[in-house]
């Protein structure tokens, strides 16, 4: 619940003039709804008397207000639905803001704990469902109470035994036995959320490696898996119908077993001087309506278990420790010089990949890194872009890394990492990342120094050339030289360059090691490669 509260305050905070006015809108209709069954109820009645008694009537005053009435409850429908749904899809965007506001800094250490599908997931489904937590819970709840505070005393007016009667039916009705059933209904509602959750990151899993499960002939176990997750969502969501059914059904029985006794106290209050019989089928049809006012109260009381569960999971991710918390300290670099000095570091409680590393890179000079696969020279990449804790210490020009806010490192170091990403979009887009302000004369520089220029001439669309899902439309080559122009764009004191010529021929890897060694001039570089003819452009190489 406390998760529900907080994830609940996260979407509402900016749109409350909207959730109230969608609350009101929700009430008012049923305000309408009710006063124009009682109208209705007494009009009918009125007729009936007054035709048996010969006794004449003025039928027009009703008959106008019962078609105000009727006008006022279907526009009040249209614009309730109106306002509860904007409400409800605003909230939604204010979510997803603060998820992202949330998770963005967490990468990538915080978020590795998590499957793909499964962080996908929770971003998409359990955000979307998120909507429901307005729409289906507190919307109702809220009208819901209000039906069974006010609706009572209207009744009252006209017998307060009939009131009180009204009001214990509607509180049974609305509350105690949602309530009573809700206990029922958590098992299953937590469950379909956990399983929804996992079949996600087996859909998506089974998806992304779809060519290597057909390869291997394992696409049978991975389906089989898909079958499984699904057979158990759909026996959870049978449970939730069964129990919805059951109170749904008592409900409607209450009902029944109200209006009952309302009318056996109306009967003992019907005199000339008490409650007429035009009065009495007014109060009975008020209180059949009002009871539709409290009917969705058990479906949103029984929704909780399911929505807590999912901002559960979503409370879970936004509250995440930081791998490298900001620091209070806000030190300020003075140089750019980096000293690593005993520096350990192991990937959570695994084996220690650095071991009392220590190294000097002097402000200005290029220092490159080469050594058997594995030794953490791409660690050591991570470790400075202040990505993963570590233990002994770090400095760039002075102040500890740690120490240092991470959007001061992000304006000091570029970095080509050696997995780069690339956005589904074109490789204008995917390189103006770096400088969204970069006019075409430094994007041409760009691609011109990442040996990209030829290449992107060559192509049909050129820079809108698409590059696909993750870079899928180029080769490992090109999507390394793109990353490289967007890192060459965004520019910085100091440059880490993780196997920046990886994937390219000897000829393109000569021209782009010439362009670098130009454009490097005055920066401070940790470079990483296997390469001799990329590690040409260090002034010393150390092995590790
Ligand atoms: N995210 C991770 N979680 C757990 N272990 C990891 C992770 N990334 C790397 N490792 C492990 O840490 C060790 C160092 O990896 P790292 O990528 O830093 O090596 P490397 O020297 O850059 O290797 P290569 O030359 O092959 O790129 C390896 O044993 C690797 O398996």
């Amino acid at each position: 619940m406390k998760d529900l509260a907080t994830l609940f305050q996260a979407m509402a905070s900016r749109q409350w003039s909207w959730l109230v006015a969608g609350i009101v809108a929700g009430i008012l209709v049923i305000a309408a709804n009710v006063t124009l069954m009682a109208v209705s109820g007494w009009f009918i009645a009125s007729m009936a008397v007054a035709g048996v008694t010969k006794v004449a009537f003025n039928y027009a005053v009703p008959a106008a207000a019962i078609r105000g009435l009727a006008l006022i409850r279907t526009l009040g429908r249209y614009a309730e639905r109106l306002v509860t749904h904007e409400a409800a899809f605003r909230m939604l965007a204010d979510l997803r803001s603060w998820m992202f506001e949330r998770l963005i800094p967490l990468a990538p250490a915080g978020l590795e704990g998590y499957a793909g599908g499964d962080l996908s997931g929770r971003l998409r489904a359990d955000v979307d469902n998120m909507e429901s937590l307005y729409l289906r819970i507190v919307a109702p709840i809220a009208t819901g109470f209000a039906v069974i505070l006010l609706a009572p005393c209207a009744l009252a007016l006209f017998s307060p035994a009939a009131g009180l009667a009204l009001f214990a039916a509607l509180f049974a009705a609305g509350v105690v036995l949602p309530l009573a059933t809700r206990k029922m209904a958590a098992a299953p509602g937590e469950r379909s959320v956990q399983l929804a959750g996992e079949l996600r990151t087996v859909v998506t899993e089974g998806l992304q490696g779809a060519e290597e499960l057909l390869l291997l002939g394992a696409s049978a176990e991975q389906a089989h898996r898909v079958e499984l997750l699904y057979a158990g969502i759909v026996k959870e969501q049978r449970r939730l119908g069964s129990i919805n059914g059951i109170v749904i059904a008592t409900v409607t029985a209450t009902g029944g077993i109200a209006l009952a006794a309302l009318l056996a106290i109306g009967a003992t209050e019907l005199s000339p001087s008490g409650i007429t019989g035009p009065e009495l089928v007014m109060m009975l049809l008020y209180a059949a309506a009002s009871f539709e006012g409290v009917a969705p109260l058990a479906a949103a009381l029984q929704a909780v278990p399911a929505s807590a569960a999912t901002a559960g999971r979503l409370n879970e991710l936004a509250t995440a420790p930081h791998p490298v918390p900001e620091s209070a300290a806000n030190c300020v670099p003075e140089g750019h010089e980096i000293v690593f000095r005993d520096v350990c570091f192991s990937y959570g409680a695994g084996a220690e990949v650095l071991n009392n590393f220590s190294l000097t890179i002097r402000d200005g000079s290029r220092v490159a890194l080469t050594g058997r696969s594995g030794r953490g020279k791409s660690s050591i990449v991570e470790l400075l872009l202040r990505f993963r804790p570590y233990r002994g210490s770090i400095t760039i020009g002075g102040a500890e890394l740690r120490d240092i806010d991470s959007r001061a490192v992000a304006s000091l170091i570029t970095a080509v990492p050696q997995r780069p990403h690339l956005f589904n979009s074109s490789i204008r887009d995917n390189i103006l990342l770096g400088a969204p302000d970069a006019d075409s004369n430094r994007i041409r520089e760009a691609l011109g120094d990442s040996g990209l220029a030829g290449w992107v001439d060559g192509l049909p669309d050129g820079l809108d050339t698409a590059v696909g899902v993750a870079g899928s439309a180029v080769s490992g080559g090109e999507a390394k030289r793109i990353a490289l122009a967007r890192s060459l764009l965004h520019d910085s004191p100091i440059f880490l360059l993780d196997e920046p010529t990886e994937g390219l021929d000897g000829e393109t890897e000569r021209m782009v090691v010439e362009r670098l060694q130009r454009r490097l001039a005055g920066k401070t570089v940790l470079l990483i490669s296997h390469r001799p003819a990329c590690l040409a452009l260090a002034e010393r190489v150390i092995r590790i």
